[in-house]
């Protein structure tokens, strides 16, 4: 199947969609950009049942907290969507239709524990169905509504993409080289990415940079992911593995880290993909900024500090196989945890579509996020 590729030449557009809603005479469809096998092969994956969109949540065929949060939304539409389509519409009352939308939310919501987005935006969908229902409306009708809702949340972060980039570019100078860990682009968000927009911007705006790309053990999300991103923009990048990074901090050349972040708890401190931490510690050793950028749909303002925050612990396989080639002996004692916690100390900023928060964090997040954090 081919993807929807959408070059585009202005600066607040990425170019191609990472998830979207599609509707045929069949039904309604959750597309995806298959990240599971990005960059050998570009397949967008069309999927009509919410099992499938849960599925392609955990197996990281869509990944990265933003698009997992768009991802859940359109995937609560979808079970409704379809429920109405396969009933006949007289027959359905509104409380069977709320029931099928909670046990999608429920569905959705066992797929990852880290990335609050998820969770913000399953919650965002049930109260809209709430607030909709205590008014009368036929079925089809309430499919629609909720189709809007996860419409307007992709939406919005997009916007909130646009807005961190902005904002963060005005960190870049002319001539930077920048390091980011993990995949905080457009593939990761339904805009142009969270730690990467400040990179785009600044790149589109005519500032030279030139990133250094995590490769990200073990699924390699810098190597695979990032590193295409980057080509795709023609942005100066170099690969390293993530034990490099260390190495070319002391030798002087990088100015700043962007990461983005899976959840930021009140006081600042940043979930983000395994390594971060190691990373945010080199910085601070080397004195280089350490910039987090994140949409308020990914602070937590409900949990004090990261020691509350789950962390997901991932199949042993990923650690003992490289993209299917095993690399460690037979019956290995592994760990894999997919998120590591930085704590707040070692954040220069964290970089919001609402505006830059400094320390200190539990003052700066709230006055920023707060109205955003009250679903
Ligand atoms: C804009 S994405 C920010 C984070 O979600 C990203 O850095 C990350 O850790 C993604 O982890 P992943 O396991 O690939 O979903």
């Amino acid at each position: 199947m081919s993807i929807q590729y959408q070059p585009q030449d202005g600066a607040s557009e990425p170019k191609w969609k990472t998830v979207w809603w599609e509707e045929d005479e069949q039904g309604a469809t959750v597309c995806l950009v298959d990240q599971s096998v990005l960059p050998q092969e570009i397949v967008s994956l069309h999927l009509r049942h919410e099992q499938q969109v849960a599925d392609a949540i955990t197996s990281l065929k869509v990944r990265g907290a933003p698009a997992i949060g768009v991802t859940a939304a359109f995937g609560m539409a979808l079970a409704v969507w379809r429920f109405v389509r396969d009933h006949e519409e007289a027959t359905l009352i509104t409380d069977e239709i709320m029931t099928q939308l909670q046990a999608a939310g429920k569905l959705l919501g066992r797929t990852r524990p880290t990335a609050v987005n998820l969770f913000w935006a399953i919650e965002r969908m049930l109260q809209r169905a709430e607030q909709a229902v205590q008014q009368p409306l036929l079925p089809q009708q309430l499919a629609q509504l909720l189709r809007d809702e996860a419409q307007a949340i992709a939406d919005e972060d997009a916007a909130a993409c646009l807005s961190m980039g902005t904002l963060g570019a005005s960190l870049i100078d002319d001539g930077d080289i920048l390091l980011t860990h993990c995949n905080a682009g457009a593939l990761a968000t339904a805009g142009l990415g969270t730690a990467l927009a400040p990179i785009y911007v600044a790149h589109r705006a005519g500032k030279h940079v030139h990133v250094f790309v995590d490769e990200t053990r073990p699924i390699l999300q810098g190597a695979r992911l990032t590193a295409w991103e980057l080509q795709q923009e023609n942005i100066p990048l170099t690969l390293i593995t993530d034990n490099m990074a260390g190495h070319f901090m002391r030798s002087g050349g990088i100015n700043a880290v962007f990461v983005g972040a899976d959840r930021i708890a009140a006081n600042g401190d940043v979930a983000n993909k395994i390594g971060t931490y190691s990373v945010a510690v080199l910085a601070h050793a080397h004195a280089i900024p350490f910039y987090v950028v994140a949409p308020c749909s990914t602070i937590d303002l409900k949990i004090p500090s990261g020691d509350h925050i789950p962390i997901e612990q991932r199949d042993p396989d990923e650690v003992i196989a490289v993209r299917g080639a095993q690399v460690a002996p037979v019956g290995v004692r592994v760990a894999n945890p997919a998120f590591d916690v930085t704590p707040h100390q070692y954040v220069t900023a964290i970089i919001t579509e609402k505006g830059i928060a400094h320390p200190p964090y539990d003052v700066s997040l709230g006055q920023i996020c707060s109205e955003h954090n009250t679903i």
